[in-house]
């Protein structure tokens, strides 16, 4: 087999050149092309009003497309109705029965389908087993503990043995070390069922933290993807390189063999592949940046303030051009002492401008939260 025929093999669902206009004329995606392969855990990541709900709801079959197609193992299921479509969907407030209890909850695609009542106990009790709650069976969901919910939602929705699980920003509604808690039982569920996920977040940390590949979203359009470290060293563009962590971002030009011109002053770097005299963008993240003594530094900067983090010193600071770096230190430094900074070749990161059809001047304001 041709290592082309076993990537199309893998495909499990596909979009191509999509399209949605919702009635009231807005355009929430344009032109949009993604491929998911079977067995990957996936994150859909973007600001707020990106499209990404969207997305996943075409999926599900919850919304219909404008132009465009939808394929599923290679069939195109664009007009398919969503309850014959072998995705299910855990939806951010988990959807969960009040009035039924988590048996009864899990059960309930189940006894719609009139499968046999054995057949249906076995199940639960094997989805119950999976998100490790055997002995919740009973419980009414009042009696539930955030996680506990998200785990009987997840359970509902492996019930019915899909081949792709849709999660809609579920780690959203649980506060901070749940979140982490549950973010390691996902990433260990996805592994021990073997099926794809696809998770929509805003929450950059979350979606480098649990997935194999990452789509980036932002109006309406795919901007970038590829695998957590892919992006964070590799972003595409300003708008991905601010999204995805903390950057310092300064303009350049890039010159021949291997280097590239900013703040008034060449630099070796790993980049190649542009134009000479192309101008970029060059991208230094805080972490890879060191202070050390001004003679050993190769750029000078005056520090503004710092503030501690727990596991490092966050520093503001200014170069001799007026430019702000922000830097993570492991020592403390002082308000107004003048050091150097130290970075290598490869920790310089050099993107095109206008690589995407992003407009950085009309960017979206909550995408930092
Ligand atoms: N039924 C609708 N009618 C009109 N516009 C809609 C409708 N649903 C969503 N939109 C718009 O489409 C765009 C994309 O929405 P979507 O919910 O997909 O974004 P999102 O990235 O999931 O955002 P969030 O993170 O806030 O949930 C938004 O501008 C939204 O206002």
């Amino acid at each position: 087999m041709k290592p082309s025929e076993e990537i199309a093999m893998a495909t499990i669902i596909e979009m191509k050149n999509v399209s949605k206009r919702y009635d009231d004329g807005f355009e929430a995606l344009t032109n949009l092309n993604l491929k998911i392969e079977s067995g990957k855990f996936y994150s859909i990541l973007g600001p707020s009003g990106s499209g990404k709900t969207t997305v996943l709801r075409i999926i599900a079959g919850f919304s219909d497309i404008t132009s465009g197609a939808l394929y599923f193992d290679n069939q195109n299921i664009t007009d398919m109705p969503a309850n014959q479509r072998k995705v299910n969907t855990v939806f951010q407030d988990y959807a969960l029965f009040p009035h039924l209890n988590v048996f009864d909850n899990i059960a309930f695609g189940l006894k719609l389908k009139k499968r046999p009542k054995e057949e249906i106990k076995e199940k639960v009790a094997n989805a119950l087993e999976k998100v490790r709650l055997p002995q919740h069976s009973d419980r009414e969901i009042s009696e539930l503990s955030g996680g506990q919910k998200q785990r009987i939602a997840i359970a509902r929705a492996i019930v019915n043995e899909p081949k792709v699980l849709l999660l809609d920003e579920s780690l959203s509604a649980l506060d901070k070390k749940l979140r982490k808690d549950m973010q390691y039982q996902l990433r260990r569920l996805q592994k021990d069922l073997g099926i794809t996920f696809v998770f929509v977040t805003h929450d950059q940390e979350e979606a480098l933290a649990l997935s194999d590949e990452i789509f980036i979203m932002n109006e309406g359009k795919i901007i970038q993807n590829g695998t957590a470290t892919d992006i964070y060293d590799e972003p595409v563009n300003r708008f991905v390189a601010e999204f995805i962590g903390e950057s310092n971002i300064v303009d350049g030009v890039m010159k021949v063999d291997y280097s590239v011109e900013f703040v008034g002053k060449t630099f070796e770097c790993a980049d190649a592949g542009m134009q000479q005299n192309e101008p970029v963008h060059v991208v230094l993240r805080p972490e890879d940046l060191d202070i050390t003594l001004v003679d050993e530094g190769k750029l000078t900067v005056t520090i503004v303030s710092q503030m501690f983090l727990g596991n490092h010193f966050e520093v503001n600071a200014v170069d001799e051009d007026g430019n702000q770096w922000l830097i993570h230190a492991t020592n403390s430094v002082s308000v107004g002492q003048k050091v150097g900074v130290y970075f290598d070749p490869e920790d310089i990161h050099v993107m095109r401008i206008g690589e995407s059809q992003v407009d950085f001047h009309n960017r979206i304001e909550e995408y930092g939260e």
